[in-house]
């Protein structure tokens, strides 16, 4: 192969091939949906995507292959989210607006594909899945730079809805502007935190006496800065594309490692798998009695199980100091170790969701 016609004509014969094994993929992919709406089975198999995952990655090193890990999930999960929509379309409900950091995370999970409602408001998400106006919901739960999202966990707290699956996502900020050159510049939008995230980023391009107008959004902001030539906007590339604003400097955040946990919402209880992890919330019958968290905590340790956090958060219930404790720890809700911890604490555990313990996907 010499050529770049060559090259041409063997890729044309190798892409066809594909395009019909993916059609023939699908046809199965079609039965699956018939055989899961026999049995009123969930759609959505998270734990099934990532073992296909973890599959095609060994796959892949076995035969030495150009294709990593990250290249597989990004061209896989295309695919499952295509399969899922074909299988039933399902819609999913997102915080908002468009080209948010939640619909970022979202369309990475998702694909482009769906039929996505963008909501403003993480209440909104959970009335609309309530209401069964969509299938699934996504948004934030915490992030290691600020803490838990005080409001999805008050939420998770009163909602029938349930925690299918988790992802964690690496919140990349961008500079973004139809200017032609950083001179030009006059104002910058974007959100409080925003600017709060990129102050190193400002002070080394000499753009901390160029107004900074806080904005709702960093959607808002990459609408704002798609009307003026002379402004910019800090925020994700997702929003930069979609309102069509080039991006001048990429990853600008001061903090390189900040990640955001998502968790995606549904009503279906997850099958186990060999990697879950499950989130509770318990309300013990006595909070502020002394040794009462340490006996709970006990109990799961004599049944070695691991916690991976702990959360506690105002009840709101009681005029005094009254707290309840969000538990997350790896397993399923059916071990039977955990149902053993659970027997002695009746009444006292609400099941939030057993879901396939999420990895930080590539954005
Ligand atoms: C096809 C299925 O349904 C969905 C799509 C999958 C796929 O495209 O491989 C895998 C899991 C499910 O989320 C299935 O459950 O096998």
């Amino acid at each position: 192969m010499e050529t770049l016609e060559d090259c041409r004509v063997a890729i044309d014969a190798i892409d066809d091939e594909v395009l019909k094994l993916l059609n023939k993929r699908m046809e199965i992919v079609k039965r699956v949906g018939e055989i899961k709406k026999d049995s009123d089975s969930a759609i959505y198999r998270p734990e099934r995507e990532k073992a296909i995952i973890q599959r095609l990655t060994q796959n892949s090193m076995d035969q030495q292959g150009l294709l990593n890990k990250n290249a597989i999930e990004a061209i896989f999960l295309e695919i499952f989210a295509v399969s899922r929509n074909l299988e039933l379309p399902e819609r999913i409900a997102y915080l908002g607006p468009e080209g948010s950091f939640t619909h970022q995370a979202a369309e990475s999970r998702f694909g482009a594909m769906s039929d996505y409602l963008s909501l403003s408001s993480i209440h909104s998400v959970f009335k609309t899945l309530e209401a069964k106006r969509a299938k699934f919901g996504i948004v934030p739960i915490e992030n290691s730079r600020d803490g838990v999202v005080g409001e999805t966990l008050d939420l998770l707290a009163k909602s029938s809805v349930k925690i299918v699956a988790e992802l964690y996502m690496p919140i990349h900020m961008s500079f973004v502007t139809k200017a032609k050159k950083i001179s030009q510049i006059t104002k910058i939008y974007s959100k409080d935190k925003g600017f709060g995230q990129c102050k190193e980023f400002l002070q080394e391009y000499n753009l901390v006496n160029v107004e900074q107008i806080p904005v709702e959004s960093t959607a808002k902001a990459a609408i704002l800065a798609s009307k003026d030539p002379n402004a910019a906007a800090l925020c994700s590339h997702i929003a930069a594309k979609l309102y069509r604003v080039p991006t001048m400097f990429d990853r600008i955040e001061d903090d390189i490692g900040s990640l955001t946990r998502f968790i995606i919402l549904s009503d279906f209880k997850n099958a186990k798998s060999q990697d879950d992890k499950t989130s509770i919330l318990v309300r013990l019958k006595d909070s502020v009695k002394a040794g009462s968290l340490v006996h709970f905590l006990q109990d799961f340790n004599e049944q070695n199980i691991n916690l991976s956090k702990i959360e506690s958060r105002p009840s709101k219930n009681k005029g005094g100091f009254d707290y309840w404790f969000f538990i997350d720890f790896y397993g399923h809700i059916d071990d039977e170790k955990f149902q053993k911890v659970l027997q002695k604490h009746k009444g006292e555990v609400t099941w939030l969701g057993s879901y396939v313990k999420g990895e930080e996907i590539e954005v």
